[in-house]
């Protein structure tokens, strides 16, 4: 039945909004292209090995400051763009109605290669040291998106379909729930946008 109806906006939990079709396809394109041109170097996008050894299927790039597992480190693989910052503070506008003087500093861009299995696991994003919220923006294929709870990596918790161009804000009492991404759908983007796989940008306050 998918298609058939319009997807709606939906509060899937206190201050975690989707908005599905919120990009326009235009600044869909525009974006990709942007990770594209941001992903040339110096830093290529790469798999993130966890201090536990573990090592990411999703390949990342820090806008801003860089995540190094489990904190921000000093160095900065791109520079955060200013339009990205504005566009931010939008996002948070449409979720919320004002934006609160949102301020990001620090932006992840993933890359899920559909095809090789890439996903994410429940986690929270933590090492943020305020509570303004985590804004994310979806390209290309959709993907499974689990929101969870605050309290533990498991049930309750709500699977959201994630399309292309599709805005998700998490803040207030839902700023540190557990979320994950356990399923991209592959060959799933839009024909025009000529990405193969998922990008996500997801911008944050560091408070650093
Ligand atoms: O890819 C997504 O939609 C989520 C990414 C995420 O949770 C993160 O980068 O912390
Ligand atoms: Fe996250």
């Amino acid at each position: 039945m998918d298609g058939l109806f319009p997807r709606e906006r939906a509060v899937v939990a206190p201050g975690a909004v989707h908005v599905p079709g919120w990009l326009p396809a235009a600044r869909q394109r525009e974006l990709v292209a942007a990770c594209r041109e941001w992903g040339r170097g110096p830093v290529p996008y790469r798999h993130i090995v966890l201090p536990g050894g573990g090592v990411m299927s999703v390949q990342s790039l820090g806008l801003g400051r860089r995540w190094e597992p489990y904190r921000y480190g000093r160095d900065v693989d791109v520079e955060l763009p200013d339009w990205l910052v504005a566009l931010g503070r939008r996002a948070v506008a449409e979720a919320y109605g004002e934006h609160s003087g949102y301020a990001p500093d620090a932006a992840f861009v993933n890359y899920y290669d559909a095809g090789a299995g890439a996903s994410m696991g429940m986690h929270q994003d933590k090492d943020e040291r305020t509570d303004a919220p985590v804004v994310s923006l979806s390209l290309g294929d959709t993907c499974v998106f689990r929101f969870g709870n605050t309290e533990t990596r498991g049930k309750p918790y709500t699977d959201v379909e994630l399309v292309s161009g599709d805005l998700f804000v998490f803040g207030g009492a839902s700023r540190f729930a557990y979320h994950g991404v356990p399923k991209v759908h592959a060959g799933t983007a839009p024909p025009g946008l000529g990405l193969r796989g998922r990008l996500n940008i997801t911008l944050r306050e560091t408070g650093m």
